[in-house]
Parts: C-alpha cells; sequence; structure tokens
C-alpha cells in the first residue's frame, strides 16, 4: 500500500538470525516485484552481535544479485547501541545516504 509512493525501500534486516533470512529473502522479494526502479537500501543491523553474517553472506542469502539492473541498490552493515543513546557512524552513514537518495527521487 505504502510503497506506490515511496521514494526508497529501507530494508532492515538482522544479521545474527541466520534462521529468519529465508523469510526475510521472500518478503523483500515480493515487496520490490512491483516497482522495478525503487531504490532499495538494506541493513545488515546487529552486526556487534556473534555470528553475524557480512555483507557477503547477506547479499547471498537475500538475493540481493536478483533485485534488478534498473534499481539502486545499497547494502550498509549497521549496528544501534542497546540503550539508543549512541548513533553509531554506520547509522549516520545510512541516514546521509537516504536523505541524498530522498532528495534525488523526490
Ligand atoms: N546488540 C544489538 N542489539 C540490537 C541492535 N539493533 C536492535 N537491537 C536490540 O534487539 C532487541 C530486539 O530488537 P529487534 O530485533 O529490532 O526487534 P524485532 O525485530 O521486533 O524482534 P524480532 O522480530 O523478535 O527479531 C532490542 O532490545 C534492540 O535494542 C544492534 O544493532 N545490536
Amino acid at each position: 500500500m505504502y510503497l506506490t509512493t515511496a521514494q526508497v525501500l529501507v530494508y532492515v534486516v538482522d544479521s545474527a538470525d541466520h534462521k529468519r533470512l529465508p523469510l526475510a529473502k521472500q518478503h523483500l522479494h515480493q515487496l520490490i516485484q512491483e516497482d522495478l526502479h525503487l531504490p532499495l537500501v538494506v541493513l545488515a543491523n546487529k552486526q556487534d552481535c556473534d555470528g553475524a553474517y557480512g555483507i557477503t553472506e547477506i547479499h547471498e542469502a537475500l538475493g540481493l544479485s536478483e533485485v534488478g539492473d534498473k534499481r539502486k541498490l545499497f547494502l550498509i552493515r549497521t549496528r544501534v547501541s542497546k540503550d539508543g543513546m549512541e548513533v553509531p557512524t554506520s547509522i549516520q552513514d545510512a541516514k546521509d545516504l537516504i536523505t541524498q537518495l530522498v532528495s534525488i527521487t523526490g
């Protein structure tokens, strides 16, 4: 419903929850199939957690090579602090990127 007016899709996954990545992949591909051009920003979150998948593994697990060559795709490793008080560089970078994408497409 919301994607018809969206400028960017920001998709956050728990990089340490390996078991649910196939479900995350399924939902992601359902979401993006309607719009071949919608830019996609994937945040591979919880990078500080034990066993968290890195960029290559998340790219593979979510099937990001299949999102289409007409789409801008960004995959960023992020983590947030437990109390939310600290804003790590990765989150600030993601925020800056999303702001730029919205200003370009808006
Ligand atoms: N260590 C760490 N904890 C995080 C991070 N991001 C979120 N959390 C914590 O993880 C807990 C659960 O949050 P989420 O996983 O975002 O919640 P959720 O997706 O609704 O939960 P599930 O659907 O059960 O996975 C909260 O206590 C968050 O503060 C992170 O990057 N690192």
